[in-house]
C-alpha cells in the first residue's frame, strides 16, 4: 500500500483516537509529513520497536503498540503452551496507557499478565521475567531518546532482551498482523477482575532490590559518608536507586526538585540521555550548590548511568568508558581481595567500547568476550554461560554507552546495580585519599593512555536515512588506506566478512599504534555513530589523534 491510501486508511480507522485523527487532519496536504509517518513500519533496532509518538505506521501509538503485541503473542502462543508476560514501563508520554493496551491485547490472546503497577526501571523488568517464571516480557519506553519518542523492549524467558534469531521471528508474525483486523483487546479492569492481569506484588521488588545488594563488594568499616546529588532526569529511576543507595548506608543524598517526579515531557532535559552534557546541567547545578562529591544521573527507564566528580577545578564528567574500566578494573581488584572471584572469570563488552578492557582483563586473568552493540549480546553471553549452569563465572559487562552489570540477577543493564557499584568504588578510593580522576590516571599509566570518543551526526527521516546508507556504501566499497592521514592497518566489515557474530552493519578501521574507528548507524535513533579511539603514550597525544579524526570524520558527514 502507497502512502497516501496508509494516510486514508488510518484516517478512517482511527477516528475514535482524537489525538490521532487531529494530527491526520492536521498534515492533509502535506505529503512529506504523511511520507514520514507511513514509508515504513516500526522495526527491531539495536533495543526493541523505537519511534516518534503520533500517528502513522512509522510512529509510536496505540495501534502500532497493539499490533507488535498482536504479534508477539502469536509468537508466544505458538511456542508455549500457557505463556505469561511481564510488563514494565517508565515516565514517557503514554508509557502506561500504551502498558496497558498491551496487556489487553496479551490477555485477550489468553497469556498471563504481570505487570508493574507503577514505573519501574527496566532491570526490574528483567528481573521480574526471571522471578515470575514468564515466557516474555516487554517495557515501554524509548529509553534516553528525546521525549518526542517512545519504544518497545522485548524480552525472552531468560529475561535477555530478544537476540537476532527470536527477533527475526518475532517480527514477521508482528509483520502478519493488519492493526485494525486482527488485533484481539479486552478491558483491562475486567481481565484484572478475572485474574488474567495481575500487579507485581512489592515482594518481587523486594527481591530485585535484594538481588541488586548481591553486586556489593565494600568490606565492612569504609566510610559511606560520601555527599551525591541523585537525578533520575524525571524518569523510574527514583522507584529504586534511592532506596538502594540508602540500604547499604549511603544516605546524604540530594534528588534536584526539577527532576525527581516522574515527566515524560523532561521540562529541564529535553534529551534526557546522560552521555550528553546538555542533561547533566540541573544535576550540576544542584552538585555546585550542595558542594556534593558525586553526581549521578538515570535515564528515564535507568538502564544506564551517567556520573561526574568534584575536583579542584569544579565537576569532571565520566564518560561511559571512562566508568567501565574504573568499574571493570574495581570489580576484579575487589573480588580478588574479598575471595570472590570465581574460576575461570568472564567479562564482556560491545566492539565499540574501548579496548582498553582487554588491557584490565589480560592484568586480572578474566577472558574478555566481544559482541555486537546492544547490551542484549552482553545478555545473551550470560545466558549461554547459564545453559553449562555457569553463570557465576560472569563477573562484568559493559559499554560505552554508559551501561554495566556486574552479576547475573538480571540480563539487561542495571543502572541501580551500577549507582550502587559507582558509590562504593567512589567511597573506596576515597578512603585511600583518591579520587577518580586519580584513579583513572593510575589505570592509564598502567594499562595504556585510551582516548576516546563518540560522534553522533543526526540523519532524519526518509532522505536522511538515504543519505546514511550511501555513506556507508560508499565506505564500505571503497576501504580508504588512510583516515586523516593515519594509516589503516586492516579493517573489518561486519556486514560481509566472517567475524563470527552475526551480520551487522558496521565497518571497523584498525589504525596506526591501537588507533580506531568504527562507523554504524543507530539502531535507536536517526543518527550515524562514529567510536574513536587513540592510545598514545600520554593523554594528551591520544587527545591529538583524536581530534585528527574528529575533524576528518566530521567532514565526511557532511
Ligand atoms: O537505548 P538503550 O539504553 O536501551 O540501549 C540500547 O541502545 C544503545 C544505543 O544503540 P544505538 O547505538 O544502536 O543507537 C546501545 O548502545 C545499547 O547497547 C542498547 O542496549
Ligand atoms: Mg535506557
Amino acid at each position: 500500500m502507497n502512502c497516501m491510501d496508509s494516510y486514508q486508511l488510518w484516517i478512517e480507522k482511527t477516528a475514535g483516537e482524537a489525538e490521532l485523527a487531529e494530527e491526520l487532519t492536521a498534515i492533509n496536504g502535506d505529503s512529506a509529513a504523511i511520507e514520514d509517518r507511513f514509508y515504513k513500519e516500526l522495526e527491531f533496532g539495536t533495543g526493541g520497536l523505537r519511534g516518534v509518538l503520533g500517528a502513522g505506521t512509522n510512529r509510536m501509538n496505540v495501534f502500532t503498540v497493539s499490533k507488535a503485541t498482536q504479534g508477539y503473542s502469536n509468537y508466544l502462543n505458538q511456542q508455549f503452551e500457557k505463556p505469561s508476560v511481564a510488563i514494565g514501563y517508565d515516565s514517557r508520554i503514554h508509557s502506561d496507557d500504551f502498558a496497558r493496551a498491551a496487556a489487553a491485547v496479551f490477555a485477550a490472546n489468553g497469556i498471563q499478565v504481570h505487570i508493574y503497577d507503577h514505573l519501574m526501571p527496566t532491570p526490574a523488568l528483567s528481573f521480574a521475567v526471571r522471578d515470575l517464571h514468564c515466557s516474555g516480557g516487554i517495557v515501554l519506553t524509548a529509553s534516553h531518546n528525546p521525549a518526542k519518542y517512545n519504544g518497545y523492549k522485548v524480552y525472552g524467558a531468560d529475561g535477555c532482551q530478544i537476540t537476532t534469531e527470536a527477533a527475526k521471528a518475532i517480527q514477521t508474525a508482528i509483520n502478519e498482523v493488519d492493526p485494525f483486523d486482527d488485533v484481539k483487546r479486552t478491558d483491562f479492569e475486567l481481565a484484572m477482575e478475572n485474574g488474567i492481569i495481575n500487579y507485581i506484588g512489592e515482594d518481587t521488588i523486594d527481591r530485585y532490590q535484594a538481588a541488586v545488594s548481591t553486586a556489593s563488594l565494600l568490606p565492612e568499616g569504609i566510610d559511606k559518608n560520601v555527599a551525591i546529588v541523585y537525578t533520575p532526569l524525571n524518569g523510574a529511576g527514583i522507584s529504586c536507586v534511592p532506596r538502594c543507595l540508602k540500604e547499604h548506608g549511603f544516605t546524604n543524598i540530594t534528588i534536584p526538585d526539577e527532576q525527581k517526579n516522574p515527566d515524560g515531557h523532561f521540562p529541564t532535559c529535553p534529551y534526557p540521555n546522560p552521555e550528553v552534557r546538555e542533561a547533566l546541567k540541573v544535576g550540576l547545578r544542584w552538585a555546585e550548590k550542595t558542594q556534593s562529591d558525586l553526581l549521578l544521573a538515570t535515564d528515564p527507564d535507568c538502564d544506564r548511568v551517567g556520573a561526574a566528580v568534584k575536583t579542584t577545578s569544579g565537576y569532571t564528567l565520566i564518560s561511559g568508558n571512562q566508568m567501565g574500566v574504573l568499574l571493570f578494573d574495581f570489580v576484579c581488584k575487589m573480588r580478588q581481595a574479598n575471595g570472590t572471584m570465581p574460576k575461570n572469570p568472564v567479562a564482556v563488552k560491545t566492539i565499540v567500547t574501548t579496548p582498553m578492557a582487554a588491557k584490565i582483563a589480560e592484568h586480572y586473568g578474566v577472558q574478555l568476550i566481544d559482541v555486537l552493540t546492544g547490551f542484549k549480546f552482553i545478555g545473551e553471553q550470560i545466558g549461554l554461560l547459564e545453559k553449562k549452569g555457569e553463570a557465576d563465572r560472569y563477573i562484568f559487562g559493559f559499554e560505552e554507552s554508559y551501561g554495566y552489570l556486574s552479576g547475573s540477577f538480571v540480563r539487561d543493564k542495571d543502572a541501580v546495580n551500577a549507582s550502587l557499584l559507582i558509590c562504593e568504588m567512589f567511597a573506596w578510593y576515597k578512603s585511600q585519599g583518591k579520587s577518580l580522576v586519580d584513579v583513572l590516571e593510575e589505570l592509564y599509566q598502567e594499562y595504556g593512555c585510551y582516548e576516546s570518543k563518540l560522534l553522533s551526526f543526526q540523519f532524519e527521516g526518509a532522505d536522511g536515512f538515504a543519505k546514511m546508507q550511501s555513506l556507508m556504501t560508499e565506505l564500505r566499497t571503497n576501504r580508504p588506506a588512510e583516515l586523516a592521514g593515519i594509516a589503516v592497518e586492516c579493517s573489518i566489515d561486519y556486514l560481509n566478512d566472517d567475524t563470527g557474530l552475526p551480520k551487522s552493519n558496521v565497518l571497523r578501521f584498525f589504525l596506526k599504534n591501537g588507533a580506531e574507528a568504527v562507523v554504524r548507524p543507530s539502531g535507536t535513533e536517526p543518527k550515524l555513530k562514529v567510536y574513536l579511539t587513540a592510545a598514545e603514550k600520554d593523554i594528551t597525544a591520544s587527545q591529538i589523534v583524536i581530534h585528527t579524526l574528529k575533524e576528518f570524520f566530521e567532514q565526511w558527514a557532511r
